[in-house]
């Protein structure tokens, strides 16, 4: 069974729908990635999972459990977006009095916290949070989030606004998290930090998925990869060939085609006409790309699956 599975889930804020009718499962182990722009239903889709904002319809479920239920609450570990933490209280006064609220013992919760701010390469942990900069609080916060070692994180937006080293840090550490074995449930913007560590996306967009899979069934979903051909003579005129695109360019001919064996074919046409290839180039759409395509395109009728 997944570790996490999700049915028609739905949040509407007076009558406003933030969320439609989310489905989705995700495998342990995998590390599966929210995406959308702004107001799509990320954050909702996620609280809802945490248990922090009650479902209008539908249901999830959580390492077998309902959201919110103690024993799920257990087994997850979740990064807000914006993580309020105790200014007053030292990294290491806050992590101790979270433990102890999931009732880790002292000795274990010693190790762990010590051990994940090693990871994580935080210094000053005896420095008051007020004093620490964006990126320290960010890491606390995640700390905070792996006090009672949980099966599922739930991390949401976890290196918005930070500078790009310790972005780096942190997308590392999420990989490395899910190296451990940890399911991991993430949010992002950033589509390349997605595409490099991600193993399925969903993308949201206006409270809907509408596209969802691996990144490489969403790019084949939405254009896949594209071979152009350049040659020095047409090629685009035998039979068998499938959708091809001809453009002249500084003397020589471009063939846009999605088929291997259409270059092949190109190649063939072009040779029997005294002519030769002079270029092949593989054209993959970048995540970005996709998510603009999907994003411009999509409508109320929802999902694609790829
Ligand atoms: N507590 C709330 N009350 C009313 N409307 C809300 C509430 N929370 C979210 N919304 C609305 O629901 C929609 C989805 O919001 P959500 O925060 O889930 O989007 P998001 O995809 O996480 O966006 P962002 O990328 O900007 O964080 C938005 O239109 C938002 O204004």
């Amino acid at each position: 069974m997944a570790i996490v599975e999700v049915a028609d889930l739905r949040k509407e804020y007076g009558g406003f729908p933030a969320v439609e009718g989310s489905s989705f499962s995700i495998e342990r182990g995998e590390v599966f990635g929210v995406v959308g722009p702004n107001g799509a239903g990320k954050t909702t889709t996620l609280k809802m999972l945490a248990g922090l904002v009650e479902p209008s319809g539908g249901s999830a479920t959580v390492v077998g459990h309902e959201p919110g239920e103690p024993a799920m609450q257990r087994r997850l570990g979740f990064l807000p977006e914006e993580s309020p933490l105790y200014e007053e209280m030292t990294a290491i006064e806050y992590l101790t009095f979270f433990a102890d609220l999931y009732d880790v013992a002292a000795d274990v919760a010693r190790d762990r916290i010590d051990g994940t701010l090693d990871r994580l390469d935080l210094e000053h942990r005896n420095r008051r949070i007020g004093n620490m900069s964006k990126g320290m609080k960010r890491k606390v916060a995640i700390a905070r989030a792996l006090v009672n070692d949980p099966d599922v994180l739930i991390f949401d937006e976890p290196a918005s606004g930070l500078d790009p080293l310790t972005t780096n840090y942190i997308i590392e550490f999420t990989r490395e998290l899910s190296e451990d074995g940890k399911t991991i449930v993430f949010s992002a913007h950033n589509l390349f930090h997605v595409e490099s560590i991600c193993d399925r996306i969903a993308v949201m967009n206006d409270g809907r998925i509408v596209a969802r899979g691996t990144i490489e069934e969403i790019r084949e979903a939405h254009g896949g990869t594209e071979y152009h051909v350049y040659a020095t003579a047409d090629g685009s005129h035998g039979d068998g060939l499938g959708e091809i695109e001809v453009a002249r360019e500084n003397g020589r001919v471009r063939h846009v085609v999605s088929e291997m064996s259409d270059v092949e074919t190109i190649r063939e046409i072009v040779e029997a006409d005294d002519g030769r290839v002079t270029d092949i180039q593989t054209k993959t759409p970048t995540l970005e790309e996709i998510f603009l395509e999907i994003a411009s395109t999509s409508d109320s009728d929802g999902e694609a699956e790829a």
